[in-house]
């Protein structure tokens, strides 16, 4: 019996439950099959396809019982990891207004859909959007024991921003150690609650503050978000040249705005060139996470806050990010641990 279910593919991946050494229990009860799995990875929302497929499997009725052990992977060394947070993805783009923070919003909303506890925290000081994206844009942070507690969205994630805090219109002056430091409080001194994920959608660029967050955040992978188009790609490239001078593990390009549907007659238009994050992807060997359409709906949900209804109405487009995010956790999941909490700090004094 374990050997037919260990041989079930995991739906939506390329794995089956034997590679996964998901497979914790199967035992027959008073005329049922009750299974328990487990995963490093969300998958509270494989429930039903994995019971169907089980009882497809097995001939009988399955009870099944999922458990999701997301554990914290590695960072760069010598950063210390943050308290209530097992891992951090640096959300990134070379170039302006390609669509970072809008995938930042929508990957947060599918990995909380998927099952995960997930958090937000947007360092983009130079237009702070997550707070409007996510829904929270009127609620501030409460404070508690000098600590300021993360605001929750209508999809139980935890947003910070840089927007709840400072006048964006102040944060334009501000020079790169400002930047630094404001994030670090943010980052640091948020009383974040358990979270499993936690997207920061960082400023666009890759110039010292860029460098400087990623040598000073404990980031177990990054995202890079570039449109298919000539000038972006060549910033994106800079991107992902700076993740891996910091040793940051790239887990994707997202190619946005990768083609123009048009709502009326279905014509598909590429405003901005075919393909081009993903022969960027290919070049560079980092996998593709997806290709995601221009498209009025996800504008529209993104300037109303309302990305939860956008991913429950529109199928195709919470498909892409659910597979981009599945993508994501994956890797993670592959990733070793981090056990930098567990050992006591080493100080080694030298002598005159
Ligand atoms: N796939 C898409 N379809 C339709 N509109 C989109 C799409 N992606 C992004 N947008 C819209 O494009 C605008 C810019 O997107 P966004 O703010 O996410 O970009 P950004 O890269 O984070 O920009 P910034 O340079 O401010 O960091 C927003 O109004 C957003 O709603």
């Amino acid at each position: 019996m374990n050997q037919i279910i260990n041989n079930i593919v995991i739906p939506h991946t390329n794995r089956t439950i034997g590679s996964e050494k998901a497979l914790i229990s199967a035992k027959e009860c008073s005329g049922s099959l009750k299974v328990v799995l487990q995963f490093g990875f969300p998958a509270a929302f494989l429930a039903n396809e994995l019971r169907q497929q089980i009882t497809q499997h097995t001939g009988q009725s399955v009870e099944l019982e999922i458990r999701q052990r997301i554990l914290a992977h590695k960072v760069q060394a010598g950063i210390a990891t943050i308290e209530g947070v097992k891992n951090i993805i640096a959300v990134a783009s070379g170039k302006g207004g390609v669509g970072k923070s809008t995938t930042t919003a929508n990957l947060a909303t599918a990995m909380a859909k998927m099952g995960a506890r997930v958090g937000v925290l947007d360092a983009d000081l130079y237009g702070p959007s997550q707070p409007t994206m996510l829904g929270v844009a009127m609620q501030q942070p409460q404070q508690r024991d000098n600590r300021m507690i993360p605001v929750q969205n209508a999809d139980g994630i935890q947003v910070m921003s840089i927007g709840f805090l400072i006048d964006p219109d102040q944060a334009v002056v501000w020079r790169g150690p400002m930047v630094s430091q404001a994030l670090q409080q943010l980052l640091f001194q948020s009383q974040w609650d358990n979270v499993d994920y936690l997207f920061v959608d960082l400023p666009p660029g890759t110039g010292d503050i860029q460098l400087t967050l990623s040598q000073k955040i404990p980031v177990t992978g990054s995202i890079v978000v570039t449109t298919p188009q000539d000038i972006a790609l060549i910033d994106a490239r800079k991107a992902i040249d700076m993740f891996n001078k910091v040793n940051i593990p790239i887990m994707g390009v997202l190619e946005n705005m990768s083609v123009h549907i048009c709502s009326h007659c279905g014509h598909h238009e590429a405003i901005f060139g075919t393909d081009g994050g993903k022969e960027l992807a290919n070049k560079l060997n980092v996998p593709l996470l997806g290709q995601l359409p221009l498209s009025l709906p996800v504008r529209e949900a993104m300037d109303a806050g309302t990305a939860g209804n956008l991913h429950a109405q529109y199928e195709k487009i919470a498909q892409i990010y659910q597979d981009a995010a599945l993508s994501v956790a994956l890797a993670i999941a592959d990733k070793g641990q981090d056990f930098s909490n567990r050992f006591p700090k080493i100080i080694v004094e030298s002598q005159k």
